[in-house]
């Protein structure tokens, strides 16, 4: 695959990042739209979208998981503020899974605020009228084959563009999704990863929609990690918004002392992102993935690594594959997530 920015381009990519990261050099900039519940290791991605030279994000979508979805409206707002791109538009999503129950906020990961209990004021701008599956159908339609979605979260209005429009999947360029866990566990249990959890139907859907997918579990994201001495390096850095950062991953790294004798932090979303702008960085295998929605293993996602040719069909024949992230360049990625958070 694919690197979004060329050579000579990576070598400027961190200077002179206007908003939405767009310079005057990209002619054709990665029209971008973050699908997301902020969340700490959301904000991360976020900002570094911003940051990234040849990548226009064209709106944020809102929906329910780390936070309730008003709330990943409201931390959408700030975060669109706190980039210095308050006019990009943020488009709420659905408040709950397509079944209507949700079983879960990730709260005691995120904090009551879902940035880390840090409390910030109330931002100055509204949400847009649209909600999130009508924005995606839309701008998709507008730039036939140009847009892609980094999906952070549960992916019910992903699922509901689907629905809305039969040709979304043939319009988006490519959505990058982070959720699953691929031969590994999971970590709501040791079935399923916390998005595709949030909404199996959704998530079943998507990943069968035939669009072009890049699917990164867990089993990837948690091999890459900022520890405490990155933490600190950030702290200390002169990054834009390091200061904010650090503050907001207090409450993450103590979650990951707690929930996984981590000292230092999983950086999920922010590999997600750069697996959508340095595609390079990691090797992928392609097969079908379905969800399961029913039972002890509701939200585990099985893919179908062909194998074998099997006898007769099953619930993977005849659907799409996706590309799964199976490898990943662990020093390079972490080098271009310190770069992109640490650099002035
Ligand atoms: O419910 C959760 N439990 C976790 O242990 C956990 N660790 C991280 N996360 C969030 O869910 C996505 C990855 O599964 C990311 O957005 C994490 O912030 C978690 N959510």
């Amino acid at each position: 695959m694919e690197s979004v920015l060329n050579n000579d381009k990576a070598n400027d990519a961190f200077a002179g990042a206007e908003c939405g990261g767009v310079l005057a050099s990209y002619s054709n900039p990665e029209k971008l739209i973050i699908d997301t519940d902020p969340g700490i290791d959301d904000s991360m991605a976020i900002l570094m979208a911003f940051q990234t030279p040849g990548v226009e994000v064209l709106g944020l979508t809102t929906i329910f998981g780390n936070v309730t979805t008003a709330d990943a409206s409201r931390n959408a707002l700030l975060l669109c503020e706190i980039a210095g791109c308050p006019n990009v538009p943020v488009a709420e999503g659905s408040p709950a899974p397509l079944n209507g129950e949700i079983l879960r906020v990730a709260d005691f990961v995120h904090g009551s605020d879902g940035m880390g209990n840090i409390f910030l004021p109330s931002p100055k701008n509204m949400k847009i009228e649209k909600n999130a599956s009508e924005f995606l159908v839309e701008k998709v339609s507008e730039y036939p084959g140009e847009v892609s979605v980094l999906a952070l979260g549960p992916l019910t209005n992903l699922a509901l563009a689907i629905k809305r429009d039969s040709s979304f999947a043939s319009k988006v360029k490519r959505v990058v999704v982070l959720g699953g866990s691929f031969f590994a566990m999971g970590n709501v249990n040791p079935a399923a990863e916390a998005n595709i959890y949030g909404d199996p139907e959704a998530a079943d859907i998507v990943l069968t929609s035939g669009a072009n997918i890049v699917v990164v579990g867990i089993n990837i994201t948690t091999q890459v990690k900022f520890t405490d001495a990155d933490l600190l390096q950030l702290k200390e850095s002169k990054g834009k918004h390091a200061p904010l950062l650090s503050e907001m991953c207090k409450f993450y790294r103590d979650w990951h002392v707690k929930s996984d004798g981590v000292y230092g932090i999983f950086l999920h979303d922010p590999v997600s992102f750069v697996a959508l702008v340095r595609p390079d960085l990691f090797t992928y295998k392609k097969g079908v993935v379905r969800v399961e929605t029913l039972g002890i293993c509701v939200g585990h996602t099985l893919m179908d690594q062909g194998l074998k040719k099997w006898n007769s069909s099953n619930p993977w024949t005849d659907y799409s594959p996706v590309s799964v992230a199976w490898t990943v360049n662990v020093d390079g990625v972490l080098n271009y997530i310190r770069e992109l958070l640490m650099k002035p």
